[in-house]
């Protein structure tokens, strides 16, 4: 075959560079160990100014449900009986964006008995053309920064412009998430907390620049409350509806099996109910499924216009947490790690 012939035909490229040389052609994958992004790192590069529209606009891909956009199968999760927890594995596949990713993520259920972290996870970016691992990132995070970003965004569409009174139920690591990023959004006049444990309200308290009111019990927290947040390991409802305030927002993010709860009968039902994904609403969450509760829309269908924003309704955003979520912050750490390390 002549040259000019050979490169047409694309047999006289240079072949990738092969992790398995002796194999056959189809085997030889171009490949570099994985670069490995831990924690203080992640944190460095991930700011929410970036994040936040990046977030949105993957909410509402995943609601177009266009396959040659976005792949995202429900989370499967296995039982880790003895550990008294879950692991999620979370893949998702945005083909426009050339992001394939996917989240391991175990979480542990307190009451049965766990004294293990809430959540214990890992990004692994892939190479979506190629399959190999490209990155291998710190997972809790990217998971307690986009998880709250979420929240923030569904904040933005559907709550209260004149929102003053923010309440955050549970001080752990997604509370703190999510009051730094509802502080930067938005102007609340009052923030105040609840823990089932005095010590752990205190400890926010003195963990954050910002006022902050310590509650001794949740009604204290949500009364009168325009904005509410349930960031709990509760497996039963600790959020009453009798207690939130007409036209109130509730980002529940906590109750992530079908037999858990954050909320009770009277708030789901009352709401005008939101989720990031109907299908894993359906599958996995406590609040929906055993409530009955009808969900009006995602929050993509709200991005995309295609359902409205009931802003003067209470409603409740219920989160589950989506792989695509992972997928665009995975991406955006690290494009900023390569654009930070590309001159040593
Ligand atoms: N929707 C989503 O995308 C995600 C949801 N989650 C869920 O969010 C929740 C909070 O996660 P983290 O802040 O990482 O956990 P964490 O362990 O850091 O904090 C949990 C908070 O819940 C409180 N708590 C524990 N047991 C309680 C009980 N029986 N009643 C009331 N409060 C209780 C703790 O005092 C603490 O303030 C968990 O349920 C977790 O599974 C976590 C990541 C993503
Ligand atoms: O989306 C996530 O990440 C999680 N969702 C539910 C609880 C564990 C982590």
């Amino acid at each position: 075959m002549e040259k000019e012939q050979a490169d047409a035909a694309g047999e006289d490229e240079e072949p990738p560079v092969s992790r398995n040389l002796s194999g056959p052609p189809e085997t030889q994958v171009m490949t570099d160990p994985p670069v490995v992004i831990w924690e203080d790192e992640v944190r460095q590069l991930l700011h929410y100014q970036a994040l936040l529209p990046r977030l949105e606009e993957a909410l509402g891909k995943f609601s177009r449900r266009d396959s040659a956009e976005v792949i995202q199968p429900v989370r499967t999760t296995i039982t880790l009986q003895k550990h008294h927890g879950f692991l999620g594995l979370m893949p998702s596949y945005m083909e426009n964006d050339g992001i394939l990713c996917t989240k391991l993520v175990c979480f542990y259920n307190r009451e049965a008995g766990s004294t293990l972290p809430a959540t214990q996870a890992t990004v692994l970016l892939l190479d979506s053309e190629y399959g190999n691992v490209k990155a291998v990132m710190d997972g809790d995070a990217i998971t307690n920064m986009r998880t709250a970003a979420v929240s923030a965004i569904s904040a933005k569409l559907l709550m209260r412009p004149e929102a003053e009174v923010l309440a955050i139920l549970g001080t752990g690591n997604q509370a703190l998430s999510h009051y730094n990023v509802f502080t930067e959004l938005f102007s609340f006049k009052e923030v105040r907390v609840w823990s089932h444990t005095r010590e752990g309200a205190e400890r926010f308290r003195n963990s954050v620049s910002g006022p902050v009111t310590a509650c001794v019990s949740v009604e204290e927290a949500v009364r009168g409350a325009d904005a509410i947040v349930t960031v709990t390991r509760c497996t039963e409802p600790v959020l009453f509806g009798q207690w939130v305030k007409p036209g109130a927002h509730v980002a529940a993010v906590g109750a992530c099996r079908p037999n858990w709860r954050e909320l009770d009968d009277v708030l789901m039902k009352e709401a005008v109910v939101y989720v990031d994904s109907r299908e894993g609403a359906m599958a996995e969450s406590g609040d929906v499924i055993r409530s009955g509760a009808e969900v009006f829309a995602e929050l993509g269908d709200v991005i995309n216009g295609t359902k409205p924003a009931h802003r003067g309704k209470t409603t409740v955003f219920k989160s589950l947490g989506m792989a695509v979520e992972d997928a665009v912050s995975a991406k955006l750490v690290f494009d900023q790690w390569k654009s930070r390390n590309s001159h040593t």
